[in-house]
């Protein structure tokens, strides 16, 4: 499966920007038959929280209705990072995936809400899990924060997931924490972790890039810099297999115990 990454520089409360500017980067690495693309967290309209619910429109109607015509003109997978839903319940931060027809697939509400960039003042926390298939392969789908919570993932690796997907947008002062939780996340679960970052910053924050695919033996197989970029990794879902055989984590963990 080849992936590509979007890595964008998403330009505060401008959904139209966004959204012309990630067109113009996946159709920019199309021609290399990627399978799989995925976009970072909040990339319509980045963390404007105040104006999302003039920037939004009811359940994200209008984004899902743009990225599931983009896979479907292309016959790619298009996880479409995540997108701040407008409900009757609240407004929630919403993974969305489509498939290669432009089904959307799957609909993920961040569970964990990050308080230190004033989520939970705003939005509403999910209590569904983010399991899916994808071409036929179990995956699932967390938001940034959540890769701080094993046990939220584990719990999703346990239930079959192998590919990890994480639209986020991580600050740069805690690059470090991104790139060793990531890893920590791809090594302990045997499974290949497939991160998006955003680039650029916002008025209350500068943002880490470093969008990152990750093998389940925990090498790095591609990392994007600070910059706005498209990254794209070759993933052989075969490894999943060999690593759990030769490290069977999951035939020797004692759940009696914890
Ligand atoms: O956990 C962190 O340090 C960053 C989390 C974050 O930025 C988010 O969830 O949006």
């Amino acid at each position: 499966m080849k992936i590509a990454l979007i890595q964008l520089d998403v330009a505060f409360g401008d959904p139209e920007k966004n959204v012309h500017q990630s067109k113009k980067m996946i159709d920019s690495v199309l021609k290399e038959n990627i399978d799989t693309i995925l976009l970072p967290e909040l990339w319509t309209t980045g963390y404007d929280l105040e104006h999302l619910q003039e920037t939004t429109d009811n359940n994200g109607e209008n984004i899902k209705r743009i990225a599931g015509g983009w896979a479907k003109e292309n016959q790619v997978n298009i996880i479409a990072g995540s997108i701040a839903r407008k409900t009757e319940q609240g407004i929630f931060n919403t993974f969305i995936a489509f498939d290669r027809a432009g089904n959307c697939i799957k609909e993920y509400s961040k569970v964990h809400l990050f308080r230190l960039m004033n989520e939970e003042k705003y939005l509403t926390a999910g209590d569904q899990d983010g399991l899916f298939s994808l071409d036929g392969v179990q995956a699932a789908g967390f938001i940034c924060y959540d890769i701080r919570f094993p046990e939220w993932i584990r719990k999703h690796v346990l239930s079959g997931a192998r590919l990890l997907f994480i639209p986020a947008e991580w600050p740069k002062p805690r690059l470090d924490h991104w790139r060793t939780l990531l890893t920590c996340r791809a090594i302990e679960n045997q499974s290949y972790v497939i991160a998006c970052n955003r680039a650029g910053s916002d008025p209350d924050n500068e943002f880490a890039g470093h969008s990152m695919v990750i093998s389940p033996w925990g090498e790095i197989l591609a990392e994007a810099g600070e910059e706005e970029s498209v990254i794209t990794a070759d993933i052989d879902l075969s490894a999943i297999d060999t690593i759990r055989s030769r490290i069977p984590v999951f035939e020797d963990r004692r759940p009696e115990l914890y």
